[in-house]
């Protein structure tokens, strides 16, 4: 189990390989997506992104995990003090010795690591959203800034495109991409875990929303399919899909080395949706995933769409 509950022990912390080990295999166990992403990167990036991941599992299972029970806002609290010593160049615990070395090889920003810590006290507090700007909100905290605290590792290629009469790239900023990219990644998450949620008492779908077709939170609570519901969905996919494809022109700013594997988890996650059509939107039953000889064979057109710019 992802050992999260860190208590310092009076020992010497992990080496940086054994810590980056730890992240590979923590990577590889919590998702098959992304872990697959990193093993086409080179390998200092790879072990930059284990190691941004660990944190991120981590910060999430505080309040998704097994002890999220014994989660407070005082814990959060503590977690934040945690990773301001981990920016200070101090590891508290093993899995931090990885992060505190991508640190001195990459300009991280705090900030984002500090959002995504108030996107997890919002599901603290919160379960349900009104509108789509407040899920927007929650779906930038959580999930937005992974492509923040990702972007100074997968580094941006300053030379594409700077020539005036690139209108394309003109319009890009990488920022707000790779923001897309992590709102489009949390927008297919919600729709592939509507039912996991729900037996939680969460809803992420906005209210309004469902209202807009019909369709209520009772319907929900229950996993009720109908042309409601296919409605409501083909309507949410249709937006995950807008900002998947905000995302893409992004990916033409990063480094060469770094197209490929962006492109392919892209795919990969994007993957889900249709997956979710698939399944005709019943995904209370059926978990929606990409089969892994689809996966793989995702990876050679992931890696033409990277040569193209
Ligand atoms: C290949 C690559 C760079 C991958 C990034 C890997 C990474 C560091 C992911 C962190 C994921 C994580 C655990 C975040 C904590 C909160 C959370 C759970 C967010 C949701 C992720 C889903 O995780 P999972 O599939 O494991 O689902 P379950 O928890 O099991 O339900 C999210 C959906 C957010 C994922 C967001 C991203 C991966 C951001 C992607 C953006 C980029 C890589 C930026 C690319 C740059 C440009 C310019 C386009
Ligand atoms: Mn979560």
């Amino acid at each position: 189990m992802l050992q999260l509950s860190y208590s310092p022990r009076m020992r010497t912390l992990a080496s940086q390989s054994e810590a980056y080990e730890y992240c590979r295999q923590i990577t590889a166990k919590y998702s098959k997506t992304f872990y697959l992403g990193t093993l086409l990167m080179p390998e200092e990036k790879r072990r930059a992104i284990w190691a941004i991941y660990v944190w991120c599992r981590r910060t999430d299972e505080l309040v998704d995990g097994p002890q999220a029970r014994l989660t407070t806002p005082e814990t959060l609290d503590r977690w934040e003090q945690q990773l301001e010593s981990v920016f200070a160049g101090q590891a508290i615990d093993d899995p931090d010795v990885a992060l505190v070395d991508t640190l001195q090889r990459f300009p991280l920003d705090i900030q984002p690591f500090r959002d995504m810590i108030a996107g997890q006290r919002m599901d603290l507090y919160r379960s349900r959203y009104e509108t789509f700007e407040e899920l927007k909100l929650y779906c930038y905290r959580v999930a937005g800034t992974v492509g923040l605290m990702t972007s100074p590792v997968l580094g941006v290629d300053s030379s594409v495109g700077r020539a005036p009469w690139d209108w394309q790239q003109a319009a890009c900023n990488p920022a707000e991409e790779a923001i897309a990219l992590g709102i489009a990644n949390q927008l297919t998450n919600i729709l592939r875990d509507v039912g996991e949620d729900a037996q939680r008492g969460r809803i992420y779908l906005p209210l309004e929303e469902l209202a807009l077709f019909d369709y209520t939170e009772e319907d929900l609570l229950n996993g009720v399919v109908d042309d409601r519901w296919r409605e409501l969905m083909r309507f949410q996919i249709q937006r995950a899909r807008k900002f998947f494809t905000e995302s893409e022109k992004g990916i033409r700013s990063l480094s060469p080395d770094s197209r490929w594997p962006v492109w392919a988890a892209l795919m990969l996650y994007q993957g889900i949706l249709d997956v979710i059509e698939q399944n005709q939107y019943d995904v209370f039953s059926t978990r929606a995933y990409v089969p892994k000889p689809q996966k793989l064979l995702t990876l050679p057109i992931a890696w033409l769409r990277a040569q193209a710019l």
